[in-house]
């Protein structure tokens, strides 16, 4: 039974606790189960929540059982009709016989639920659920939103049609995301070729890849399509020898590794092309030579640990031929989807007389007695949302119009930094942010900036951009709106500016998280000298402030 108290104190911790979800899991001094036990309950019974809470409902057991509260139901109720074993507790405990004492009704409601959503199996009703919660979120989001696995051949190691005779050579190819997981399955071996990014595959969301053969050597890298748009913008269909690259912001690896496939050629031994690539991170920056080894580019990657590419002097000789920049840097995060963060559940109505609340997603603090009694009256962060990725594992904050306008300052200077390099003539900058003041504002700073202005830098415009993105319908915007903690602003940028910005949105029928990128350039003739002194001079002096401070508070999220 430790195993869904111990799920209740981590779903109802008072938000002051802090840290990511698995984080709090793993160090919670407190937890009598296995953290992996505790983590896949409340994982699992967050995509049951609303179907769970309607079976409890209708079957009234909450009225009829004093000793179960709607979080303890809702976790028991979720083991006792689909976890294969059935709760785990023993046969004798009273909360188990609570609910064991109500099978048939329970079971009769489950039935009822599936059948009123003409569902013919277990993993049908599931993904109708999904559907549902996704419908529910509303804003944006689409009740056919699939999130697929992303899966980049990696030109380096392979190509496409040799992945094609072998990797995938059992797969069923498709023609949309929705039906990769047609019947619910989300392990079915179906994928679809991507219409917008070469070489990238979306398979089955299920699908696992951690002992397949071209995973562990490098000729396919996970990696989401949004992710894939700052390489591709940058080196098109064909760098051929348009100059050496440079990754500002590279960490873990995944833009760095794919601009090295982007500059491989079938039959091709070496690009003539070199890649600089940095980190200012030592942690991460071994993570990014791992990577880097792994896709085969050694040769032609050179990795530089810790560097802070604002260090880099941009007439530094070894520079001398680098033409194109690609800036990635740390950003908020707010368009990451599935952040690692404590499940905010679905409760079944209280079966006590007191006001009952109907998720555990609440404000109150001072409510320790209180809790004990009743979950569904606990509190849990505000504005959490369901889990993470790996790579984003970084403390998590608030955002707030403080927070996003030092990232902002810091984007604008590390881009602008980029402007100065002698050779360069192409640019993207990009972020996994849904914020304006990170985004087509951080662009709107760089067209202004003196640097910009004298060297000729412009937006890259929609109809010269490689074929796959002219074709993405999702552009910039001009507004944002009011929301948590974030004030209302505009930019004032050129229409055709902001036709050249690139935006992927979460929640709706492209299967990406929020994403931005926009490209810069310049024609490389037109180049008026600007002394070292003066270059991006009028950011320059924000940054300095803000790096010393974001050093020591949060870096945001890194991609
Ligand atoms: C969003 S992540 C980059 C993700 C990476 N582009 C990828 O696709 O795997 C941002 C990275 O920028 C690094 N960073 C932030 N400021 C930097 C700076 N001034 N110089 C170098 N790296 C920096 C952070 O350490 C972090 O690893």
């Amino acid at each position: 039974m430790s195993l869904y108290y111990d799920a209740v104190s981590i779903l109802t911790a008072p938000s002051s606790t802090g840290g990511s979800f698995k984080s709090r899991l793993y160090n919670s001094r407190t937890l009598k189960a296995s953290p992996a036990q505790v983590y896949a309950l409340i994982v699992e019974a967050a995509k049951w929540d609303i179907l769970l809470k309607e079976v409890i409902d209708q079957a009234g057991i909450l009225k009829l059982e004093p000793k179960l509260t709607p979080l303890l139901s809702l976790l028991l109720v979720h083991d006792h009709l689909l976890a294969k074993n059935g709760i785990s507790a023993k046969a004798s405990h009273p909360l188990r016989q609570a609910v064991e004492r109500h099978k048939v009704r329970l079971k009769g409601e489950f039935t009822k639920a599936r059948v009123r959503r003409a569902c013919a199996t277990v993993p049908e009703l599931k993904e109708a659920v999904r559907r549902e919660k996704l419908a529910a979120q509303g804003v944006g989001a689409s009740a056919a939103a699939v999130y697929p696995r992303w899966v980049r051949v990696n030109n380096v190691r392979t190509t496409k049609e040799k992945q094609m005779k072998t990797t995938f050579s059992s797969y069923e190819a498709v023609n949309s995301l929705e039906e990769l997981v047609v019947g619910g399955d989300e392990k079915q071996k179906r994928m679809r070729l991507d219409p917008h990014i070469p070489d990238l595959v979306a398979v089955a969301p299920g699908l696992e890849f951690a002992t397949v053969p071209a995973y562990k050597n490098g000729e396919i890298i996970l990696q989401d399509k949004a992710s894939c748009f700052p390489a591709y913008l940058l080196l098109g269909e064909d760098w051929g020898s348009g100059g050496d690259l440079m990754d500002g912001c590279a960490a873990p690896g995944n833009k760095t590794t794919h601009m090295a496939s982007l500059l491989c050629k079938p039959g091709q031994k070496r690009p003539s092309s070199h890649i600089f690539s940095m980190d200012a991170s030592r942690v991460r920056a071994k993570t990014l030579q791992k990577m880097v080894s792994t896709a085969g580019a050694d040769n032609f990657v050179t990795v530089l640990q810790g560097q802070d590419f604002l260090a880099l002097d941009p007439e530094d000789p070894r520079f001398k031929d680098v033409t194109g920049l690609l800036l990635d840097p740390s950003c908020s995060g707010s368009g990451i989807i599935g952040r690692d963060d404590i499940p905010e559940l679905i409760l079944p109505t209280s079966g006590k007389a007191t006001p009952s609340a109907s998720s555990t997603k609440k404000n109150g603090q001072n409510q320790s007695k209180k809790r004990k009694r009743n979950e569904a009256s606990a509190p849990n962060e505000p504005g959490e949302t369901p889990s993470a990725t790996a790579e984003n594992d970084l403390p998590t904050a608030d955002i707030n119009q403080e927070r996003l306008t030092k990232l902002s300052n810091l984007q604008s200077l590390i881009v602008t930094h980029a402007l100065s390099f002698t050779s360069a003539t192409r640019i993207t900058y990009s972020t996994c942010s849904i914020h304006l003041l990170e985004n087509e504002s951080v662009v709107a700073r760089i067209l202004d900036s003196e640097v910009a202005k004298s060297r000729g830098w412009r937006v890259l415009r929609r109809d010269e951009q490689p074929e796959g993105l002219r074709k993405w319908k999702h552009r910039g915007v001009r507004s944002e709106k009011t929301s948590d903690g974030i004030e209302e602003c505009s930019v004032d940028l050129a229409e055709e500016d902001l036709e050249g910005c690139l935006r992927c949105w979460p929640g709706d029928e492209e299967g990406t998280g929020g994403f931005f990128v926009v490209g810069f350039v310049r024609d490389g003739d037109v180049d008026e000298q600007v002394s070292s002194g003066s270059r991006g001079e009028d950011l320059k002096d924000i940054g300095e402030e803000e790096e010393e401070e974001g050093e020591d508070e949060w870096e945001g999220f890194s991609d």
